[in-house]
């Protein structure tokens, strides 16, 4: 990440908003900008399948569910934060991953400047790629701040979006089960 162009973009909308650079509460802030950036999008140089390598063997596939996983993304429209839960369950063929891996692959794909639809593909889709589970489904819960604290401003509005992949997609009692147990 080039942070000395972070740095320049941040002192140009301070100008253009008709700050002071040099007053002292944001004498810094360019350079807090530019760090803040570098963790909110940390997940741009991270591959979703850097922590599904380790697995552990299992006789039993039957499904886990790792729910309520908060996260923090920023959106690519206004570069606003979106934030909530999102809810993993796969059905393992042999083997699973370690249960802070999910939450870890979640960060790969939140911190990014992201549309939370494509989010919640990703997400499936580096678990399928890199588990091999028979199936992955993964539902988002999200409010945006760009539809709460601007624009049509509707807060408390959720958005929810729900991608399922393998065996989720052929048997609709696997994707009821992962409702239920949402629940
Ligand atoms: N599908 C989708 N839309 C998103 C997401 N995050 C923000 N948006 C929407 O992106 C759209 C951008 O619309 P534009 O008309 O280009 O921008 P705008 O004039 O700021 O839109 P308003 O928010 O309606 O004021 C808005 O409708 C946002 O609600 C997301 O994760 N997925
Ligand atoms: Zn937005």
């Amino acid at each position: 990440m080039d942070q000395e162009k972070i740095k320049q973009g941040v002192r140009l909308i301070l100008e253009g908003v008709g700050e002071d650079l040099n007053r002292e509460g944001l004498v810094e802030t360019p350079d807090r900008v530019a760090r803040m950036y570098e963790e909110l999008l940390a997940g741009l140089t991270m591959d979703g399948s850097e922590h599904l390598q380790k697995t552990f063997s299992v006789e039993n596939n039957e499904m886990v569910l790792e729910k309520d996983i908060t996260f923090y993304s920023l959106c690519e429209h206004h570069l606003l934060p979106f934030y909530g839960k999102v809810h993993i369950a796969y059905v393992p063929d042999g083997k699973v991953a370690g249960l802070s891996k999910l939450a870890r692959t979640v960060e790969i794909f939140a911190r990014r400047l992201q549309l939370q639809e494509q989010m919640t593909g990703q997400i499936a889709d580096a678990l399928m790629d890199y588990l091999k589970p028979k199936g992955v489904m993964v539902m988002v819960e999200a409010e945006h701040m760009c539809m709460t604290m601007r624009g049509i401003k509707k807060p408390g509005s959720k958005t929810v979006t729900v991608v399922k992949r393998g065996i989720f997609q052929e048997e609709k009692e696997r994707s009821e089960l992962f409702f239920q147990m949402l629940r």
